[in-house]
């Protein structure tokens, strides 16, 4: 008799150079000790100083990705990261929508470090209409949750107001990644508004490096692993802040500019 295995799955965008994309998610889910999958949606063609080209996969090969895997496996907890457009969107809302795959942590991917757009500007409003009121979980950063909000965010009432803001437009628990873009700052700071009402902010030192690339798909990732793990939202977005962390702080020499963050972290480093 083989032992049951925890399956969790990534529905998102390959980037070739390994750094984010379902590249990143893979590798943290192999990090955190769960059996990963994928269904592609794009694929990147990129490198540590940006991305230079991509392509969308046909939506009825989307389709048949998660087709296939609905067929044969018990997944727990699954993410959605580059979705492209709304075309896309709309693939994978209705491929998911009689929820096959447990808890559903919905990145909403918009535009890269480096400014490369990863979604449509058309297509924020269909990720809001038809996504966003089936997630367990969203996890914008700063960025993102300015442009899904429609507010400025300049301050921590703002930010609070936006969480709700957004919370009503569906998704049950919502997590709003701080800024990082001024080096000047001591801490990265991410408030987190849960499904009960709770609300707290979870921070960790500011790192100052390049190797910052797929720290958002990390995080969400993690959050994945650990839900299809037993632990509850809470825990789990604890035990991701602190993974994505330690992968920031512990560089690898990867690349030559933005590079990787280290996935081969141990959760006894501090
Ligand atoms: N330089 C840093 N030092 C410490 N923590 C960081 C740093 N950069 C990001 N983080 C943390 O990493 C996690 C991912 O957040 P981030 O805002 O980078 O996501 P993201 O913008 O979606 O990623 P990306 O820009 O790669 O798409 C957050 O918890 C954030 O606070
Ligand atoms: C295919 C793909 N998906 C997502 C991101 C953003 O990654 P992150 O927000 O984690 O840096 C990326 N660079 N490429």
């Amino acid at each position: 008799m083989l032992n049951e295995f925890t399956q969790v799955l990534t529905i998102a965008g390959s980037d070739s150079d390994g750094s984010a994309g379902a590249q990143a998610d893979l590798k943290t889910f192999m990090a955190r000790g769960v059996y990963g999958m994928s269904v592609l949606t794009a694929a990147v063609a990129g490198n540590s100083y940006g991305i230079h080209d991509s392509v969308n996969m046909p939506v009825s090969f989307i389709e048949n990705q998660i087709k296939d895997i609905k067929d044969d496996f018990k997944v727990s907890a699954f993410k959605t990261g580059m979705l492209s457009d709304s075309e896309i969107i709309h693939t994978v809302t209705e491929a998911i929508k009689d929820k096959p795959f447990g808890y559903f942590v919905l990145d909403p991917v918009i535009i890269t470090k480096h400014g490369a757009m990863l979604l449509e500007t058309e297509a924020y409003q269909t990720l809001i209409d038809e996504l966003f009121p089936l997630a367990d979980l969203i996890t914008p950063n700063f960025y993102e949750a300015k442009k899904l909000s429609g507010l400025e965010l300049e301050n921590k009432e703002e930010i609070i107001k936006a969480a709700h803001k957004l919370r009503k437009l569906g998704p049950k628990n919502i997590m709003i990644k701080g800024e990082h873009s001024d080096d000047s700052i001591d801490e990265v700071e991410d408030y987190v508004l849960l499904e009960d009402g709770q609300s707290f902010w979870i921070s960790e030192p500011y790192v100052k490096t390049e190797h910052i690339n797929g720290t958002g798909d990390t995080l969400s990732s993690c959050i994945v692993a650990e839900l299809a793990k037993g632990q509850s939202m809470e825990d789990a977005i604890k035990t991701a802040k602190t993974f994505t962390y330690n992968a920031i702080k512990h560089e690898i020499a990867v690349g030559h500019k933005y590079g990787p963050i280290n996935h081969f972290v141990k959760d006894d480093i501090q």
